[in-house]
């Protein structure tokens, strides 16, 4: 395999090839751009990269009347299904489409993330960093009336995010998200794992058993979030324990054991009973997100220091990725992919999460992505992942490596 040249914590600068972008971005950002080899005019870019929808399946008749309300025309991807150009100017969240789940904003490259997935009717499916959740609604999609869909994350209110747009497109129906380190995370798919426990379903003799789910929360946990309040710790991050926020009524939950549903894989168990197919969508420095950057301008340049730039946390990062992928392919059956993505376009975050993995895990086989021969990307540094680079694409940036689980 050809390797990517990765850095030891920092990639060394191109040498000062500097150009302005139509945005002031700040000292610190053009140098986290140069020394990772990365061209600073592709934030000017923000105001012609299109804004992309996607129609809710079945809603193809409804064009016209999008249109007319959106006052623009929608251009059909033709890579791919269902997606469509908007001008970047043109704001959805007021429209009558949006607010009534007809349409979703979601950028073409996430949606080619979830293609190269390739969910089939029946698979149980894990979104390890599931908010806010644009990625989690378009797999509920693909999953139709069959199969689950389990979303992690660590943040509680963006995770609440999540459960709101499952509710606004009724596609909850299949779906549990639980809030938890996605690195730590251990539950296998129940219903999967409920088929080689039959006889034991609703037998618990001191536990309880999952009820149909009611957004009425219990008293003790009215209670432990009175205390988080109290505390200052309402958007703290995940404990160890995984909390679960939300099920749908065919999650596969409803009557069963609590004590079964919340009990950890242990050993190899994943690959027998594990998920289908992964998604890895891991936090990331956001900087291929040219409209993520682009929001700087409002939050404040300074907040971007904090929040993409610190060294200790980009190092923690890469750490906090290979983690997530790690524990994503444990989670993975064997014959089962998983889809590793990120928003950054460095190198280190990319290819060199993905070259630290495969030199530890032998039963991991990157895939070529085969739909992707049609689609506006080109090669990553290692032959088989992809980058979508905004420049070329059309798209927001994003990296994507397929991988599949080998018997051992
Ligand atoms: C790039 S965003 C995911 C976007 C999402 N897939 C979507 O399409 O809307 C990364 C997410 O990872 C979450 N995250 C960060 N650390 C995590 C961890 N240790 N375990 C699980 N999620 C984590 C963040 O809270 C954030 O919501």
């Amino acid at each position: 395999m050809e390797e990517p040249d990765c850095p030891e914590g920092s990639v060394p600068d191109r040498g000062g090839e500097r150009r302005t972008a139509s945005l002031p971005l700040p000292a610190a950002f053009l140098e986290f751009l140069s020394e990772n080899g990365l061209d600073p005019a592709v934030y000017s870019m923000a105001a012609t990269i299109p804004r992309y929808i996607r129609l809710k399946p079945g809603m193809e008749s409804k064009i016209a009347e999008i249109e007319a309300e959106l006052k623009c025309a929608l251009d059909k991807v033709l890579w791919l299904p269902g997606f469509y150009a908007i001008p970047p100017e043109i704001q959805i969240a007021g429209s009558k489409a949006y607010q009534q789940g007809k349409i979703y904003g979601i950028d073409a490259a996430s949606g080619a993330a979830i293609l190269a997935l390739d969910v089939r009717p029946g698979n149980h499916v894990l979104d390890l960093c599931a908010a806010p959740g644009a990625k989690l609604c378009m797999l509920a999609d693909t999953l139709g009336t069959t199969g689950s869909l389990t979303g992690v994350d660590v943040a509680k209110h963006r995770l609440a995010a999540c459960r709101t747009m499952l509710q606004k497109y009724s596609l909850g129906d299949r779906t549990r998200l639980f809030v938890a380190d996605g690195t730590l995370f251990s539950l296998l798919p129940v219903n999967s794992r409920m088929q080689r426990m039959e006889g034991s379903i609703g037998v618990e003799e001191n536990g309880s058993i999952f009820p149909e789910w009611t957004s009425r929360r219990s008293w003790k946990d009215r209670q432990k979030t009175r205390k988080a309040n109290a505390n200052g710790q309402q958007h703290l991050l995940a404990a160890s324990e995984p909390e679960l926020i939300y099920y749908g009524k065919h999650s596969g939950l409803v009557g069963q054991c609590k004590s079964d549903v919340f009990c950890p894989s242990v050993d190899d168990e994943a690959c027998t009973s594990g998920y289908d197919k992964v998604l890895v969508d891991a936090e990331c420095t956001h900087d291929g997100s040219i409209k993520h950057i682009q929001k700087f301008e409002f939050w404040g340049w300074k907040s971007l220091d904090r929040r993409v730039l610190d060294a200790e946390r980009t190092e923690n990062l890469l750490q906090l990725q290979l983690h997530l992928l790690t524990n994503g392919f444990k989670l993975l059956k064997t014959g089962g992919s998983l889809v590793y993505s990120t928003c950054s376009l460095t190198v280190a975050q990319n290819e060199c999460v993905v070259q630290q993995f495969l030199s530890t895990h032998p039963s991991a086989d990157l895939q070529k992505i085969n739909l992707a021969d049609n689609w506006p990307c080109r090669s990553g540094g290692i032959p088989k992942t992809l980058r979508f680079d905004p420049a070329v694409s059309q798209t927001s940036g994003l990296f994507v490596a397929k991988f599949c689980k080998l018997p051992t």
